[in-house]
């Protein structure tokens, strides 16, 4: 229901929370849910941006630890997310088709879990907010994930404190971010 993938989303809320402030990339969080039928909906994995070593991402976090549970590669996830979990990927951001850095970008890393079995994997992502322009323009990510036969909603009810979350560490604005003097000696020198 709305409200589940709402209780989710606040949980990769707080999640983002947790990851350091940086100007060179968004605070996101990630939690992956299996919703198999009858029994209630339990969390596999959890992640935030720059949780684990290196330059990460909370979801690249979320599946690597998933990945280390089953003591698999994630290569190898696809075949241990079986169809009967209905496990469903949930991140405050909208996951990265493109990545500045170069390095493998989510939306791959989400798209490789269905590569064995057509229906394993994760099945559906759901985000709460599209990925602002401040490093990849036009993210082609949803189109991606439809093209791979997975699902995805877009819930926007938290985006704009998703957004500040994720922007904690990025420059307000120039003037703001300048001390008087500075501002001062801008202004003279274009006076
Ligand atoms: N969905 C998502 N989860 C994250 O944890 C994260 N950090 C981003 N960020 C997307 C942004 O486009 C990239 O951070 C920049 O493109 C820089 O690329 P790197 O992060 O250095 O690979 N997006
Ligand atoms: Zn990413």
């Amino acid at each position: 229901s709305k409200q589940t993938s709402l209780s989710y989303l606040r949980q990769t809320i707080d999640l983002a929370k947790q990851s350091p402030p940086k100007p060179t990339n968004f605070r996101v969080g990630c939690v992956i849910v299996a919703h198999s039928g009858p029994n209630p909906p339990q969390v596999l994995s959890t992640g935030y941006t720059l949780e684990l070593e290196g330059n990460t991402h909370a979801e690249q976090c979320a599946l690597a630890k998933l990945a280390a549970k089953y003591s698999v590669s994630e290569d190898e996830l696809g075949s241990h997310l079986s169809p009967d979990l209905n496990t469903v990927l949930y991140t405050s951001l909208e996951p990265c088709g493109k990545r500045l850095s170069g390095n493998l970008p989510c939306v791959q890393r989400i798209i490789n879990t269905r590569k064995n079995n057509s229906s394993g994997g994760i099945r559906k992502v759901v985000f709460g907010a599209k990925e602002p322009g401040t490093f990849v323009q036009d993210s082609q990510s949803c189109k991606l994930l439809t093209e791979a036969g997975i699902d995805w909603e877009y819930l926007p009810d938290f985006e704009e404190e998703i957004l500040s979350v994720a922007m904690e560490g990025h420059a307000k604005d120039e003037k703001s971010k300048q001390s008087g003097e500075e501002v001062k000696r801008t202004e003279n020198q274009q006076t």
